[in-house]
């Protein structure tokens, strides 16, 4: 229930939309209380004329006007004359017609106002709760973004998700119908019982005694309803997972010819979520039978009790019926008692959840506000590096230094640590041991917005969103910049330009899931052009070019030369062909630098980079000649 507590400064911030709302909850059931009282009038004025239409004795008869009405006289200045001098029985029956219809219209009228001051309160404080849950999503996907990769790494995606959508939705009916009903249920609790003991207190505690065995028995109900939807529901993401991989996976499906295992599969977790749906049911077909016996038993004690009080007199049979609406009355304030138990519980268990991730700190944060300019020279100093989760150790005392408008190339075999170092200089992690300089700074001080909007980076694994080629080309970008002109100037030079003008939409082609699908070398373009199309300072373009021909290969390079100058570059790849341009290029083995030089110094040592390059000219050779 602790948890919840993170919501009140949200409520502390609505405060006038919930003191508004309880004027309105208050409003609405005075009215609600008013109109019982007009029903009990109706009763007992007609009862009381009965008994003279059967004496005949009109002049022994002293009309007394039902109080709502006189109550409405009184207000308007209006005689009463009319219908107390009463000298007929046909004068009688009409002053009785009379003022029934005026009850009826007075019962009307606090209906009509008693649902106007209901929709008031909805307004307040159902909009309230909307307007703290978009909040409460701002918040956690304000948290999600400070939050580094190793944070990622750990959690599902899936996870993240339910965070942000269904427990914040949880919480959304604690902050809405869970704290209406409450402020309800008292309000009208206060104002039914105390009409209800103004007419008679033994009958009031008769009728009141099922009440309390509704409110326990609903929570019983809730809670197992809830229960049993919490395994509906997760069995159904469970469902669309399964969906959603077979379908995004299906030229993978297809090709292994698993469509029928994939169907039987289905299948049987489809009937898992029927077996779990139909027992759901079962129990919410208790819910509102639950509640009707429990009204019956109410009403009935009501009438049985009040019809005896009523022969010896101690109360009127306008009594009953308005003792009969307060029943009915009371009930769902007193069942929601239970649900609203139920509501609260799951609410505090999705806070506690959405709390786990809003109290993790990052370990990265920004040292500064104060921006910082870049040049771009990065040294490394015996720098290891153990990755936090896996306990890999990535680099062994690696040390190096590019000067700024320099360019350092990386080579290396799978695993040696070379996208861990383009890791590092994005500060997506700190080194375990030894120092990182920028610029001769500690990168620990640098601003981390400037550091990160001076790195062009090409990841390896290229991701794009499901927008435009241009959007997706400008997403670094800020929209006071000649967006359109360093666009196409950065898809030109990633030498990607001819291809998108050949989309019929050009640059403004939709890719992924709502568009079309680009080639895995038209993606790294792509990516490389995002990269570069911000003119940063440093450029990291790992592994790249690896979807590429050489032929291509050789005129991104080319390109990539020109926008290079001045800029601190650092280029990983498998291939010699891409990293012999480079002023400084490090060998890596097992995280650790076996060997760094020119090309040409490379060359002249003959070892692992000689090697590698005489392998690599052999298979190309090999190639053109088949
Ligand atoms: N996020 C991570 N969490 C844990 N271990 C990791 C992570 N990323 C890489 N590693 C491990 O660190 C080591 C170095 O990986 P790295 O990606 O730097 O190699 P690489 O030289 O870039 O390889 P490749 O050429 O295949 O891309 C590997 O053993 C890898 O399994």
């Amino acid at each position: 229930m602790r948890a919840l507590a993170h919501l009140n400064k949200y409520l502390w911030h609505y405060k006038w939309q919930i003191i508004l709302g309880t004027v309105f909850i208050i409003a609405s059931n005075l009215f609600a209380i008013y109109a019982p009282r007009m029903i009990r009038e109706a009763f007992d004025l007609i009862t009381e004329s009965l008994d003279t239409y059967n004496t005949g004795n009109v002049s022994d008869f002293a009309l007394k006007l039902p109080y709502s009405v006189s109550f409405i006289f009184d207000l308007f200045n209006i005689s009463t004359t009319r219908f107390t001098d009463i000298n007929s029985v046909s004068g009688l029956t009409k002053a009785i017609t009379s003022l029934s219809i005026l009850l009826a219209i007075l019962y009307l009228v606090a209906s009509l106002f008693k649902g106007i001051f209901l929709f008031f309160t909805r307004q307040t404080i159902i909009i309230m709760s909307r307007l703290i849950e978009f909040d409460l999503k701002n918040e956690i996907f304000d948290q999600y973004q400070r939050l580094n990769l190793a944070f990622y790494r750990r959690n599902k995606t899936g996870d993240l998700m339910n965070r942000i959508s269904e427990d914040v939705s949880q919480v959304r009916m604690y902050l809405g119908p869970a704290i209406m009903y409450t402020l309800n249920l008292v309000v009208l609790s206060v104002l039914a019982i105390w009409a209800m003991l103004s007419v008679n207190v033994e009958l009031t505690l008769y009728v009141l005694l099922p009440l309390p065995v509704l409110s326990v028995s609903i929570y019983y109900v809730s809670t197992l309803i809830n229960k049993r939807s919490e395994k509906v529901q997760r069995q159904q993401s469970h469902l669309s997972t399964l969906v959603q991989e077979a379908f995004s996976g299906i030229r993978v499906l297809k090709a292994f010819n698993r469509q029928k295992s994939t169907q039987e599969n289905f299948a049987k977790e489809c009937n898992t979520y029927k077996v779990d749906s139909l027992r759901l049911v079962k129990v919410d077909a208790l819910f509102m039978p639950a509640i009707i016996l429990l009204i019956g038993m109410s009403t009935i004690i009501t009438i049985y009790v009040g019809g005896l009080k009523a022969i010896n007199g101690e109360i009127t049979i306008g009594n009953i019926a308005e003792f009969v609406i307060y029943v009915n009355m009371l009930t769902w304030p007193f069942a929601s008692v239970g649900w609203v138990t139920s509501l609260v519980q799951r609410a505090a268990a999705s806070q506690k959840r959405i709390n786990e991730f809003l109290h993790i700190e990052p370990e990265i944060r920004n040292p500064k506000e104060a921006a910082d300019e870049i040049k771009g020279k990065i040294a490394f100093e015996d720098v290891s590096f153990v990755y936090p989760d896996s306990g890999i150790k990535a680099l062994r005392n690696v040390s190096f230094e590019i000067n700024s408008g320099e360019t350092l190339a990386i080579i290396g075999r799978t695993g040696s640590g070379k996208s861990t170092i383009a890791n590092l200089i994005c500060r997506n992690f700190d080194v375990t041991s030894g120092r990182l300089l920028i610029d001769n700074e500690p990168i620990e001080k640098i601003n981390l917005n400037s550091l990160r909007s001076n790195i062009g980076y090409v990841p390896q694994d290229v991701f794009l969103f499901s927008d435009t080629i241009a959007n997706n080309i400008a997403f670094g970008l800020s929209s006071d910049e000649n967006v359109r002109q360093m666009v196409e100037m950065a898809a030109e030079n990633a030498y990607v330009k001819h291809n998108i003008e050949e989309f019929p939409k050009k640059f403004e082609t939709m890719l992924g899931e709502r568009g079309i699908n680009l080639s895995g070398g038209q993606k790294q373009r792509v990516s490389i052009a995002r990269a570069i199309a911000g003119k940063p300072q440093i450029l990291i373009f790992d592994d790249c070019l690896s979807a590429v021909d050489t032929e291509t290969e050789e005129i991104i390079l080319s390109n990539l030369k020109k926008i290079m100058v001045n800029k601190t570059t650092v280029l990983i790849s498998h291939r010699v062909s891409t990293v012999k341009m480079a002023d400084k290029i490090l060998v890596l083995d097992e995280g650790a630098i076996i060997e760094s030089g020119t090309h040409d110094e490379l060359l002249s040592k003959k070892g692992t980079y000689a090697e590698l390059h005489l392998k690599q000219l052999s298979e190309e050779r090999k190639v053109e000649q088949d």
